[in-house]
């Protein structure tokens, strides 16, 4: 029997939103309604300096808040970064690790991203593992072993189903408005089962598996009815409650 994995629609804001935008998540939080949470999880990263705020808001709300990155250190000299615990403390429950953003601007390797996911789980924070191939690599018919190879060097040893979320999202695909068809998203999310399957065994097939690149209220219907998704990393169109909400109501 398949297993029951409760999805996930989370939103990542990137560096966008000032104080004004409170307003926006205020608006989300009033209307995501007790049906729609029933049905699938909801979160908001939004940029640490709103983390707090946010999550003050959220109480008592269907709405979770989590960060967009975490140094792999409890605390020290590391000017400018912020710990899994600091997000913890601000009222996070989860943070991104090895969003292709930061692996590309900020040079992360997947030694790095897997040292990251640790320090979540070591502070109480679910770690949501980025993944992804960029166009070249799609176009070299490598997709899957890049992922693979991803997969491999990111997810430490010690992901669970509870702990942990995949979010598999090609470089080509993210802020583009381009998507892969859906039976792309559907092998990659196949090939990406397997492989957490046979290293986490229950833990692997009970994990979630975001899909993320230019997801809208207009094609989020179609990618998120594809098996072994499990929901959606969404960033432009998580800035606008009306269109997140949108595209979360793919599973209302
Ligand atoms: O983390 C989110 C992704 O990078 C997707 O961004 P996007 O929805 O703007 O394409």
């Amino acid at each position: 029997m398949a297993v029951q994995i409760k999805p996930l629609v989370a939103g990542n804001w990137k560096m966008n939103g000032l104080k004004a935008a409170l307003g926006e998540f205020s608006k989300l939080c009033e209307h995501a309604s007790a049906d729609l949470a029933a049905a699938t999880d909801l979160m908001i990263c939004p940029p640490a300096t709103l983390l707090g705020a946010m999550a003050a808001s959220a109480q008592e709300t269907a709405i979770s808040v989590g960060g967009q990155d975490c140094h792999m250190a409890e605390k020290g000299a590391h000017t400018g970064d912020i710990s899994a615990e600091m997000l913890a403390d601000s009222g996070a429950v989860a943070v991104i690790v090895g969003h292709s953003e930061r692996r590309a601007d900020h040079g992360e390797t997947d030694d790095t991203v897997a040292a990251k996911a640790q320090a979540a789980w070591r502070a109480g924070l679910g770690a949501i593992i980025c993944v992804g191939e960029t166009e070249a690599e799609r176009k070299a018919g490598k997709a899957i072993e890049v992922v693979s190879g991803q997969l491999a060097g990111s997810v430490p040893v010690g992901a669970t189903a509870d702990n942990t979320v995949i979010a598999y999202e090609p470089v080509w695909a993210i802020g583009t408005g381009l998507t892969p068809t859906a039976e792309d998203v559907r092998e990659m999310h196949e090939s990406i089962r397997k492989t957490l399957a046979a290293r986490f065994k229950e833990h692997g097939e009970g994990m979630r598996i975001l899909y993320g690149g230019s997801v809208k209220p207009a094609n989020a219907a179609e990618l998120l009815a594809v098996p072994n998704v499990n929901g959606a990393l969404v960033g432009g169109a998580s800035l606008k409650a009306d269109d997140f909400l949108g595209i979360a109501a793919a599973y209302g």
